[in-house]
């Protein structure tokens, strides 16, 4: 492969405020980044954490890579210090690696402020650990820290760490943006006087970008177009701070937009799914806005979105979304319009191309219920049966038709509370009573309609509620605020949301619960 995708997740990745990687996440993360087909991953820093110590060393067994190659990081030697004595460089060694990949000072502030020594001890110390490291048999990668800030402030001092390492065999030098307070325009002339000052081929650089100004995609993409062939990223833009360049979005850009293969065929395709699971490892929930891969990604609201997608997803897509393993969606909303209404519709099995009234009625309904409170966007089942039910002018069939319900919730003496819910319901022609306890006035009504139910629906003891999600509306012109509660309900199979709204919390509740049943139990018949 021409080009060099390094994957810095479990180095820079784990840097990010809330990620701790235990060693078989790590192993995990490596299996996936294998699969999704980057060239190398950097598994961490051996010697200076045990667990990347304990990763390299398992890995050697564990893992059996594809596509990739591990490198181990770490830092060029001590200043003052002979390189066969430095325990770090050894580690590295220790951590046996094809690759490893060093990182250097190369803004001469930094050599004199942090490090506190000169420049030329600083040029010493990356000679004498490329060589050491190559004369051991190991490809050796240099990551230049503050790359570009000391280009800016002194463009020779960092020109002369380029020319230093590759002299002394690196067969890469990677200019960070540490600070990450560049913009594309700043990386793209950079790399032009850079090649200028240091005779060093842009095909021998790399670039690494944090993403402080948000650019870090953009700015990896730039210096891909100005002639560099390694770009770092980390899955999901993990890392130190804000972040890194997003792996997905990165080579999403520069495969479909530059036209550059970068991962081997079939690779880009798992990017959605590899995303998700990366999010899994690092207990992070997934961002559902994030480019390329997010839930989000390819959602459509507005109603002039769908009418066009309707005669071509593509004029409303920059990139069909399957490219990246994903799906497009239609929202409903406010914002819909018959189109939107039409292809949600289809979405979910329903066609109603023959069916104009049906589909200005919906649109109405769903403005008018939007209005009112209603959000169809996170409630495909609610949607369903409305659309169903309009089909068959208000007839769609019920399992159960309700008499009435109450629910008291008592606080006894002993600081217990405890709810109770009696529901009169009518199923399959019979009247039926249910009573039943719960631990709040929801539970108590579920447990109630479940008992009045079962014997009818014996199935419905596969129902759970898998999340209850209640949200407080202020009401318009002065009038009280409303409920919107959004249920979430599984049989092991699937899940569905649901939607109730009302003043009343357990009216709204109700209502949810009723469509939770009702769709649930359709489905199944
Ligand atoms: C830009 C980046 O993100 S690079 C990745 C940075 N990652 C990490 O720092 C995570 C892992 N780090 C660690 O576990 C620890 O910092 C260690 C084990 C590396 C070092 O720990 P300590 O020995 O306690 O040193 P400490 O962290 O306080 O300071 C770093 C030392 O490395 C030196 N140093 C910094 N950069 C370099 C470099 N490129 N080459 C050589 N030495 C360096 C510093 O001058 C300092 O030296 P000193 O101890 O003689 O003052
Ligand atoms: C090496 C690295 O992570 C940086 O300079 O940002």
């Amino acid at each position: 492969m021409e080009y060099q995708v390094f994957d810095t997740t479990l180095r820079d990745g784990g840097q990010r405020e809330g990620i701790s990687y235990s060693v078989a996440d790590k192993l995990a993360v490596a299996k996936l980044l294998d699969e999704f087909g980057v060239g190398f991953i950097e598994g961490g820093w051996p010697g200076a954490m045990p667990k990347d110590t304990e990763f390299f060393a398992r890995a050697r067994t564990e893992l059996d890579l594809k596509n990739a190659v591990l490198v181990a990081f770490g830092a060029t030697r001590k200043a003052n210090v002979d390189v066969a004595a430095d325990p770090q460089v050894q580690a590295l060694l220790d951590a046996e690696t094809p690759v490893v990949c060093v990182v250097a000072k190369s803004d001469i502030r930094h050599v004199e402020r942090a490090l506190r020594t000169t420049g030329d001890e600083n040029l010493a110390m990356v000679r004498d650990t490329v060589r050491h490291l190559v004369a051991s048999g190991r490809r050796a990668f240099v990551d230049c820290e503050h790359f570009f800030d000391g280009f800016r402030h002194d463009p020779e001092y960092t020109a002369s760490v380029v020319r230093t390492a590759i002299d002394a065999g690196a067969e890469r030098v990677i200019m960070c943006d540490t600070n990450g307070g560049m913009l594309p325009s700043m990386i793209t002339k950079a790399i032009t006087e850079v090649v200028e000052r240091t005779g060093v081929s842009a095909d021998l650089l790399g670039i690494h970008c944090q993403n402080d100004t948000s650019c870090a995609v953009a700015n990896t993409v730039a210096a891909v177009e100005a002639g560099v062939k390694h770009f770092q990223c980390t899955a999901n833009g993990y890392g130190e701070r804000p972040g890194n360049a997003d792996l997905f979005a990165t080579v999403s850009n520069i495969q479909l937009k530059l036209g550059l293969q970068v991962l081997p065929d079939g690779c880009l395709e798992k990017a959605t799914r590899v995303s998700s699971a990366l999010a899994e490892i690092a207990n992070i929930a997934p961002d559902t806005h994030q480019a390329y891969v997010g839930a989000a990604a390819f959602a459509h609201k507005a109603g002039l979105h769908a009418s066009a997608i309707k005669v071509d997803p593509l004029l409303y897509n920059h990139v069909d979304p399957s490219v990246v393993g994903n799906d497009m969606r239609i929202l409903v909303t406010e914002m819909a319009g018959r189109a939107s209404i039409e292809l949600k519709s289809r979405e979910l099995g329903i066609d109603l191309a023959g069916h104009p009234d049906t589909l200005s009625t919906v649109t109405q309904r769903v403005k008018d219920l939007e209005a009112g409170g209603w959000s169809f966007e996170a409630a495909d089942a609610s949607f369903e049966l409305l659309v169903r039910d309009e089909l068959l002018d208000g007839k769609l069939a019920r399992p159960f038709s309700l008499e009435s319900y109450r629910v008291q919730v008592e606080h006894r003496e002993n600081g217990s509370v405890v709810s109770e819910a009696t529901v009169k319901v009518r199923v399959r022609g019979e009247r039926v009573i249910a009573t039943a306890e719960g631990n709040g006035p929801v539970n108590a009504l579920d447990e109630a309609l479940r008992a009045a139910l079962t014997q009818s629906y014996p199935q419905l003891k596969n129902f759970e509620l898998t999340d209850f999600k209640v949200r407080i509306l202020e009401g318009s012109h002065g009038t009280n605020a409303i409920t919107r509660v959004l249920l979430e309900t599984g049989d092991g199979d699937r899940d569905w949301t649901t939607v109730g709204v009302h003043e009343n919390i357990v009216e709204a509740s109700w209502v949810a619960l009723v469509d939770a049943l009702t769709y649930g139990l359709a489905e199944q018949s």
